[in-house]
Protein backbone atom coordinates (compact mmCIF):
# COMPACT_ATOMS: atom_id res chain seq x y z
CA UNK A 1 0.00 0.00 0.00
CA UNK A 2 1.23 3.63 -0.38
CA UNK A 3 -0.01 6.06 2.14
CA UNK A 4 1.11 9.69 2.60
CA UNK A 5 1.89 10.50 6.12
CA UNK A 6 2.35 14.43 7.71
CA UNK A 7 5.16 14.44 10.54
CA UNK A 8 5.23 17.32 12.62
CA UNK A 9 8.48 17.17 15.22
CA UNK A 10 7.22 20.13 16.80
CA UNK A 11 9.32 21.50 19.84
CA UNK A 12 11.67 20.00 22.85
CA UNK A 13 12.45 16.71 22.15
CA UNK A 14 9.55 16.58 19.55
CA UNK A 15 12.28 15.94 16.79
CA UNK A 16 14.70 13.08 18.54
CA UNK A 17 11.66 11.03 19.07
CA UNK A 18 9.87 11.44 15.82
CA UNK A 19 12.82 10.61 13.63
CA UNK A 20 13.24 7.58 15.56
CA UNK A 21 9.50 6.63 14.97
CA UNK A 22 9.89 7.62 11.30
CA UNK A 23 12.82 5.12 11.13
CA UNK A 24 10.17 2.59 12.38
CA UNK A 25 7.63 3.32 9.89
CA UNK A 26 9.95 2.83 7.37
CA UNK A 27 11.25 -0.11 8.39
CA UNK A 28 7.53 -1.98 8.75
CA UNK A 29 7.07 -0.44 5.14
CA UNK A 30 9.77 -2.76 4.02
CA UNK A 31 8.83 -5.61 5.65
CA UNK A 32 5.48 -5.43 4.39
CA UNK A 33 5.67 -3.75 1.59
CA UNK A 34 4.34 -0.70 1.85
CA UNK A 35 5.41 3.20 0.69
CA UNK A 36 5.39 5.94 2.46
CA UNK A 37 5.56 9.65 1.54
CA UNK A 38 6.44 11.84 5.02
CA UNK A 39 5.51 15.49 4.44
CA UNK A 40 7.34 17.01 7.02
CA UNK A 41 5.86 20.34 7.99
CA UNK A 42 5.93 22.89 10.95
CA UNK A 43 3.70 23.12 14.07
CA UNK A 44 4.05 24.97 18.11
CA UNK A 45 7.36 26.98 18.48
CA UNK A 46 9.54 26.51 15.65
CA UNK A 47 6.16 27.32 13.43
CA UNK A 48 5.74 30.23 15.69
CA UNK A 49 9.59 31.55 14.90
CA UNK A 50 9.74 31.11 11.46
CA UNK A 51 6.38 32.40 10.17
CA UNK A 52 4.80 34.52 13.20
CA UNK A 53 2.55 31.53 13.55
CA UNK A 54 1.86 28.13 15.81
CA UNK A 55 -0.04 26.23 13.24
CA UNK A 56 0.63 27.46 9.43
CA UNK A 57 -1.97 26.51 6.92
CA UNK A 58 0.46 24.57 4.72
CA UNK A 59 0.32 22.37 8.27
CA UNK A 60 -2.93 21.91 8.03
CA UNK A 61 -3.35 21.36 4.40
CA UNK A 62 -0.57 18.69 4.41
CA UNK A 63 -2.71 16.99 7.29
CA UNK A 64 -5.98 17.02 5.57
CA UNK A 65 -4.95 15.11 2.41
CA UNK A 66 -2.97 12.90 4.35
CA UNK A 67 -3.80 9.31 5.05
CA UNK A 68 -2.66 10.08 9.10
CA UNK A 69 -0.42 12.23 11.15
CA UNK A 70 2.32 12.19 13.50
CA UNK A 71 3.38 14.40 16.07
CA UNK A 72 6.09 14.86 18.35
CA UNK A 73 5.21 17.58 20.66
CA UNK A 74 4.50 21.08 20.91
CA UNK A 75 5.60 24.08 23.72
CA UNK A 76 8.58 25.20 26.13
CA UNK A 77 9.67 28.41 28.12
CA UNK A 78 11.16 29.68 24.94
CA UNK A 79 7.04 30.45 24.20
CA UNK A 80 5.35 30.86 27.83
CA UNK A 81 5.34 34.50 27.21
CA UNK A 82 2.82 34.63 23.94
CA UNK A 83 -0.56 35.38 23.73
CA UNK A 84 -2.84 32.37 23.89
CA UNK A 85 -3.55 32.38 20.81
CA UNK A 86 0.30 32.02 19.37
CA UNK A 87 1.36 29.74 21.88
CA UNK A 88 2.26 26.52 20.55
CA UNK A 89 -0.61 24.65 22.41
CA UNK A 90 -3.22 26.73 20.66
CA UNK A 91 -1.80 25.02 17.63
CA UNK A 92 -2.21 20.94 18.78
CA UNK A 93 -5.84 22.22 20.35
CA UNK A 94 -6.28 23.67 16.61
CA UNK A 95 -5.41 20.49 14.78
CA UNK A 96 -7.48 18.45 16.83
CA UNK A 97 -10.21 21.00 16.18
CA UNK A 98 -9.66 20.89 12.51
CA UNK A 99 -9.73 17.59 11.77
CA UNK A 100 -12.67 17.22 14.00
CA UNK A 101 -10.33 14.42 16.40
CA UNK A 102 -12.75 13.90 19.23
CA UNK A 103 -11.52 10.69 20.36
CA UNK A 104 -8.34 10.29 22.20
CA UNK A 105 -7.39 6.87 22.99
CA UNK A 106 -4.87 6.87 25.92
CA UNK A 107 -3.83 3.01 26.46
CA UNK A 108 -1.95 2.24 29.61
CA UNK A 109 -0.45 -1.06 29.67
CA UNK A 110 2.37 -2.24 32.16
CA UNK A 111 5.39 -4.18 30.34
CA UNK A 112 6.18 -7.56 32.31
CA UNK A 113 9.59 -6.61 31.70
CA UNK A 114 9.18 -3.09 33.48
CA UNK A 115 7.04 -4.49 36.67
CA UNK A 116 10.82 -2.64 38.20
CA UNK A 117 9.73 0.48 37.04
CA UNK A 118 5.84 0.46 38.50
CA UNK A 119 5.82 2.63 42.18
CA UNK A 120 2.60 0.14 43.09
CA UNK A 121 3.45 -2.53 45.19
CA UNK A 122 3.64 -6.00 42.98
CA UNK A 123 0.47 -7.71 45.13
CA UNK A 124 -1.78 -4.43 43.73
CA UNK A 125 -0.87 -5.19 39.77
CA UNK A 126 -0.41 -8.98 40.47
CA UNK A 127 0.94 -11.36 37.81
CA UNK A 128 -0.21 -10.34 35.06
CA UNK A 129 0.11 -6.98 34.93
CA UNK A 130 -2.13 -4.26 33.77
CA UNK A 131 -3.66 -2.84 31.05
CA UNK A 132 -6.52 -0.56 30.88
CA UNK A 133 -7.24 2.41 28.25
CA UNK A 134 -8.13 6.30 29.06
CA UNK A 135 -10.93 7.52 26.31
CA UNK A 136 -10.68 10.90 26.22
CA UNK A 137 -12.94 13.67 24.58
CA UNK A 138 -10.52 15.70 22.73
CA UNK A 139 -12.34 18.70 21.13
CA UNK A 140 -14.81 19.83 23.26
CA UNK A 141 -15.17 20.73 27.18
CA UNK A 142 -12.95 23.36 29.22
CA UNK A 143 -10.49 23.84 26.66
CA UNK A 144 -12.88 24.79 23.77
CA UNK A 145 -15.62 26.64 25.81
CA UNK A 146 -16.22 30.54 25.86
CA UNK A 147 -12.89 32.46 27.30
CA UNK A 148 -12.47 35.65 28.58
CA UNK A 149 -9.50 38.05 30.39
CA UNK A 150 -10.33 41.15 31.75
CA UNK A 151 -10.12 44.00 34.06
CA UNK A 152 -13.79 44.53 35.68
CA UNK A 153 -13.98 47.41 38.79
CA UNK A 154 -9.97 47.60 38.67
CA UNK A 155 -9.81 43.95 39.11
CA UNK A 156 -8.48 41.61 36.99
CA UNK A 157 -10.31 38.11 36.01
CA UNK A 158 -10.16 35.21 33.76
CA UNK A 159 -12.66 32.36 32.84
CA UNK A 160 -12.86 29.40 30.88
CA UNK A 161 -16.10 27.26 30.46
CA UNK A 162 -16.87 23.76 30.68
CA UNK A 163 -19.33 23.78 28.00
CA UNK A 164 -20.26 20.31 26.03
CA UNK A 165 -23.63 19.27 23.85
CA UNK A 166 -25.37 15.80 24.04
CA UNK A 167 -23.99 14.94 20.87
CA UNK A 168 -20.48 15.44 21.80
CA UNK A 169 -20.93 13.35 24.81
CA UNK A 170 -23.01 10.78 22.51
CA UNK A 171 -20.07 10.17 20.53
CA UNK A 172 -17.37 9.39 22.51
CA UNK A 173 -19.56 7.32 24.47
CA UNK A 174 -19.87 5.14 22.17
CA UNK A 175 -16.29 4.95 21.10
CA UNK A 176 -16.21 3.81 24.95
CA UNK A 177 -18.53 1.53 24.58
CA UNK A 178 -17.00 -0.09 21.42
CA UNK A 179 -13.60 -0.32 23.09
CA UNK A 180 -14.87 -1.92 25.99
CA UNK A 181 -16.90 -4.70 24.05
CA UNK A 182 -13.36 -5.70 22.51
CA UNK A 183 -11.56 -5.80 26.05
CA UNK A 184 -13.01 -6.81 29.53
CA UNK A 185 -16.49 -4.96 29.08
CA UNK A 186 -16.70 -2.85 31.43
CA UNK A 187 -16.67 1.25 31.04
CA UNK A 188 -15.87 3.46 34.36
CA UNK A 189 -17.23 7.31 33.19
CA UNK A 190 -15.56 9.71 35.28
CA UNK A 191 -16.94 13.33 35.99
CA UNK A 192 -17.84 15.30 38.87
CA UNK A 193 -21.68 15.21 38.90
CA UNK A 194 -22.17 15.93 42.36
CA UNK A 195 -20.73 19.68 41.26
CA UNK A 196 -21.08 20.47 37.83
CA UNK A 197 -23.94 20.79 35.71
CA UNK A 198 -22.38 19.68 32.64
CA UNK A 199 -21.34 16.89 34.42
CA UNK A 200 -24.84 16.00 35.19
CA UNK A 201 -25.82 16.63 31.61
CA UNK A 202 -22.90 14.27 31.11
CA UNK A 203 -23.66 11.34 32.87
CA UNK A 204 -27.18 10.74 31.92
CA UNK A 205 -26.39 10.63 28.25
CA UNK A 206 -23.27 8.09 28.97
CA UNK A 207 -26.33 5.59 30.68
CA UNK A 208 -28.68 6.76 27.76
CA UNK A 209 -26.09 5.25 25.40
CA UNK A 210 -25.33 2.50 28.02
CA UNK A 211 -28.56 1.18 26.81
CA UNK A 212 -27.48 -0.06 24.10
CA UNK A 213 -24.79 -1.69 25.06
CA UNK A 214 -26.33 -4.38 27.84
CA UNK A 215 -22.87 -6.67 27.37
CA UNK A 216 -20.84 -3.78 28.98
CA UNK A 217 -20.91 -2.60 32.49
CA UNK A 218 -21.55 0.81 33.27
CA UNK A 219 -19.89 2.53 36.66
CA UNK A 220 -19.32 5.97 37.33
CA UNK A 221 -16.83 7.79 39.85
CA UNK A 222 -16.41 11.50 40.62
CA UNK A 223 -12.69 12.56 39.06
CA UNK A 224 -11.26 13.43 42.88
CA UNK A 225 -12.31 9.74 43.60
CA UNK A 226 -11.17 8.13 40.10
CA UNK A 227 -7.56 9.56 40.54
CA UNK A 228 -7.34 8.37 43.60
CA UNK A 229 -8.31 4.66 43.03
CA UNK A 230 -5.99 4.59 40.04
CA UNK A 231 -2.76 4.58 42.60
CA UNK A 232 -4.92 2.35 45.17
CA UNK A 233 -6.41 -0.32 42.67
CA UNK A 234 -6.34 0.64 39.29
CA UNK A 235 -7.14 -2.83 38.32
CA UNK A 236 -10.94 -2.21 38.95
CA UNK A 237 -10.55 0.16 35.23
CA UNK A 238 -10.75 -1.25 32.07
CA UNK A 239 -12.24 1.55 29.67
CA UNK A 240 -11.93 4.95 31.40
CA UNK A 241 -14.15 7.78 29.87
CA UNK A 242 -14.10 10.95 30.21
CA UNK A 243 -13.78 14.52 29.21
CA UNK A 244 -11.35 16.53 27.86
CA UNK A 245 -9.40 18.16 30.89
CA UNK A 246 -9.99 15.07 33.12
CA UNK A 247 -8.74 12.42 30.94
CA UNK A 248 -5.22 14.90 30.56
CA UNK A 249 -4.39 14.66 33.70
CA UNK A 250 -5.64 11.15 34.38
CA UNK A 251 -4.01 9.60 31.51
CA UNK A 252 -0.79 11.61 32.62
CA UNK A 253 -1.61 9.79 36.37
CA UNK A 254 -2.01 6.18 34.58
CA UNK A 255 1.33 6.96 32.86
CA UNK A 256 3.07 6.83 36.01
CA UNK A 257 1.66 3.48 37.23
CA UNK A 258 3.37 1.95 34.14
CA UNK A 259 6.47 3.19 34.78
CA UNK A 260 7.26 6.41 32.60
CA UNK A 261 5.48 8.79 30.65
CA UNK A 262 7.78 8.14 27.77
CA UNK A 263 6.03 4.30 27.66
CA UNK A 264 2.39 6.50 26.72
CA UNK A 265 1.41 6.45 23.07
CA UNK A 266 -1.90 7.33 21.57
CA UNK A 267 -4.46 7.97 18.62
CA UNK A 268 -7.00 11.02 18.34
CA UNK A 269 -9.79 9.99 15.86
CA UNK A 270 -12.60 11.36 13.99
CA UNK A 271 -15.46 9.81 12.03
CA UNK A 272 -13.12 8.46 9.38
CA UNK A 273 -9.87 6.95 8.96
CA UNK A 274 -7.73 9.84 9.08
CA UNK A 275 -5.75 10.28 12.72
CA UNK A 276 -3.66 12.17 14.81
CA UNK A 277 -0.77 10.15 16.64
CA UNK A 278 1.29 11.35 19.66
CA UNK A 279 2.91 10.24 22.93
CA UNK A 280 0.92 11.69 25.77
CA UNK A 281 3.91 13.05 26.97
CA UNK A 282 5.00 17.30 26.42
CA UNK A 283 8.46 18.25 24.69
CA UNK A 284 10.36 17.74 27.80
CA UNK A 285 12.65 20.91 27.56
CA UNK A 286 14.63 19.67 30.10
CA UNK A 287 15.87 16.79 27.88
CA UNK A 288 15.82 18.14 24.92
CA UNK A 289 18.07 17.47 22.36
CA UNK A 290 20.24 15.31 24.43
CA UNK A 291 19.63 11.80 23.37
CA UNK A 292 18.01 11.14 26.70
CA UNK A 293 14.27 11.09 25.73
CA UNK A 294 12.46 7.34 25.82
CA UNK A 295 11.00 7.31 22.00
CA UNK A 296 8.89 4.29 23.08
CA UNK A 297 5.79 6.47 22.97
CA UNK A 298 5.82 7.47 19.96
CA UNK A 299 7.14 4.58 18.41
CA UNK A 300 3.99 3.15 19.73
CA UNK A 301 1.98 5.75 18.52
CA UNK A 302 3.40 5.05 15.15
CA UNK A 303 1.96 1.09 15.83
CA UNK A 304 -1.21 3.02 16.64
CA UNK A 305 -1.22 4.26 13.41
CA UNK A 306 -1.01 1.20 11.79
CA UNK A 307 -4.22 -0.22 13.49
CA UNK A 308 -6.38 2.99 13.57
CA UNK A 309 -5.77 4.77 10.24
CA UNK A 310 -4.22 1.87 7.76
CA UNK A 311 -6.25 -1.14 10.00
CA UNK A 312 -3.15 -3.07 9.43
CA UNK A 313 -2.74 -4.82 12.70
CA UNK A 314 0.07 -7.36 11.54
CA UNK A 315 2.08 -4.72 11.19
CA UNK A 316 1.27 -2.66 14.42
CA UNK A 317 1.76 -6.16 16.06
CA UNK A 318 4.85 -6.33 14.78
CA UNK A 319 6.09 -2.62 16.24
CA UNK A 320 4.69 -3.74 19.56
CA UNK A 321 6.40 -6.92 19.33
CA UNK A 322 10.07 -5.47 18.74
CA UNK A 323 9.37 -2.60 21.67
CA UNK A 324 8.32 -6.21 23.92
CA UNK A 325 11.47 -7.87 22.85
CA UNK A 326 13.80 -4.75 23.03
CA UNK A 327 12.81 -4.14 26.99
CA UNK A 328 12.66 -7.81 27.66
CA UNK A 329 16.22 -7.64 26.22
CA UNK A 330 17.03 -5.13 28.70
CA UNK A 331 17.78 -2.15 27.20
CA UNK A 332 16.31 1.11 29.14
CA UNK A 333 16.33 4.81 28.53
CA UNK A 334 16.96 6.53 31.35
CA UNK A 335 13.71 7.13 32.59
CA UNK A 336 12.45 3.81 32.97
CA UNK A 337 16.21 2.05 33.80
CA UNK A 338 16.69 0.61 36.60
CA UNK A 339 19.62 -1.97 38.81
CA UNK A 340 21.33 -4.36 35.93
CA UNK A 341 19.81 -2.97 32.89
CA UNK A 342 21.91 -1.70 29.78
CA UNK A 343 21.04 2.30 29.60
CA UNK A 344 20.72 3.42 26.11
CA UNK A 345 20.27 6.76 24.29
CA UNK A 346 17.22 7.95 22.51
CA UNK A 347 19.11 6.81 18.74
CA UNK A 348 19.67 3.58 20.35
CA UNK A 349 16.85 2.40 21.40
CA UNK A 350 15.23 3.21 17.65
CA UNK A 351 17.75 1.83 16.62
CA UNK A 352 17.39 -1.36 18.57
CA UNK A 353 13.40 -1.53 18.13
CA UNK A 354 14.17 -1.18 13.76
CA UNK A 355 16.88 -4.34 14.09
CA UNK A 356 14.22 -6.41 16.06
CA UNK A 357 11.78 -5.24 13.46
CA UNK A 358 13.62 -6.98 10.84
CA UNK A 359 14.38 -9.56 12.96
CA UNK A 360 10.90 -10.89 13.67
N1 LIG B 1 1.17 16.80 23.17
C1 LIG B 1 2.01 17.79 23.44
O1 LIG B 1 2.62 18.33 22.54
C2 LIG B 1 2.23 18.20 24.85
C3 LIG B 1 1.80 17.41 25.92
C4 LIG B 1 2.07 17.84 27.22
C5 LIG B 1 2.78 19.00 27.42
N2 LIG B 1 3.18 19.75 26.36
C6 LIG B 1 4.00 20.94 26.52
O2 LIG B 1 5.34 20.51 26.77
C7 LIG B 1 6.02 21.48 27.59
C8 LIG B 1 6.61 20.79 28.81
O3 LIG B 1 5.54 20.30 29.61
P1 LIG B 1 5.71 19.51 30.96
O4 LIG B 1 7.11 19.66 31.45
O5 LIG B 1 4.58 19.87 31.83
O6 LIG B 1 5.44 17.97 30.55
P2 LIG B 1 6.37 16.94 29.77
O7 LIG B 1 5.53 15.75 29.49
O8 LIG B 1 7.03 17.59 28.61
O9 LIG B 1 7.51 16.56 30.82
C9 LIG B 1 7.23 16.10 32.13
C10 LIG B 1 8.41 15.29 32.66
O10 LIG B 1 8.45 14.03 31.97
C11 LIG B 1 9.68 13.86 31.32
N3 LIG B 1 9.43 13.25 30.01
C12 LIG B 1 8.44 13.58 29.15
N4 LIG B 1 8.54 12.83 28.05
C13 LIG B 1 9.60 12.03 28.20
C14 LIG B 1 10.23 11.04 27.40
N5 LIG B 1 9.77 10.71 26.18
N6 LIG B 1 11.31 10.40 27.89
C15 LIG B 1 11.79 10.69 29.10
N7 LIG B 1 11.26 11.62 29.91
C16 LIG B 1 10.18 12.28 29.47
C17 LIG B 1 10.28 15.26 31.17
O11 LIG B 1 11.68 15.21 31.08
C18 LIG B 1 9.77 15.94 32.42
O12 LIG B 1 10.60 15.67 33.51
C19 LIG B 1 4.96 22.53 27.93
O13 LIG B 1 5.11 23.61 27.06
C20 LIG B 1 3.64 21.83 27.69
O14 LIG B 1 2.59 22.70 27.37
C21 LIG B 1 2.94 19.36 25.08
C1 LIG C 1 -0.15 20.57 25.54
C2 LIG C 1 -1.59 20.39 25.90
C3 LIG C 1 -2.45 21.32 25.10
C4 LIG C 1 -2.06 18.94 25.73
C5 LIG C 1 -3.49 18.79 26.26
O1 LIG C 1 -3.79 19.24 27.36
O2 LIG C 1 -4.29 18.18 25.54
C6 LIG C 1 -1.21 17.89 26.38
O3 LIG C 1 -1.16 18.01 27.76
C7 LIG C 1 -1.69 16.51 25.99
O4 LIG C 1 -1.96 15.71 26.87
O5 LIG C 1 -1.75 16.23 24.78
MG1 LIG D 1 -1.41 16.17 28.78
Amino acid sequence: MQYTVTVLPGDGIGPDIIREAVQVVERVGRKFGHHFTFEERLIGGVAYDQTGEPLPQSTLNSALHSDAVLLGAVGGPKWDGLKGEERPEAALLGIRKALNLFANIRPAKIYRSLRDACPLRPDIIGEDGLDIVVIRELTGGIYFGPRKREIRDGVEMAYDTMLYNENEIRRIAHVAFQSARKRNHLVTNVDKANVLEVSRLWRKVVMEVAKEYPDVTLNHLYVDNAAMQLVRDPKQFDVIVTGNCFGDILSDEASQITGSIGMLPSASMGEGALGMFEPIHGSAPDIAGQDKANPIATILSAAMMFTYSFGKLEEAACIEKAVDEVLEAGYRTADIWSEGCTLVGTRQMGQLICERIEAI
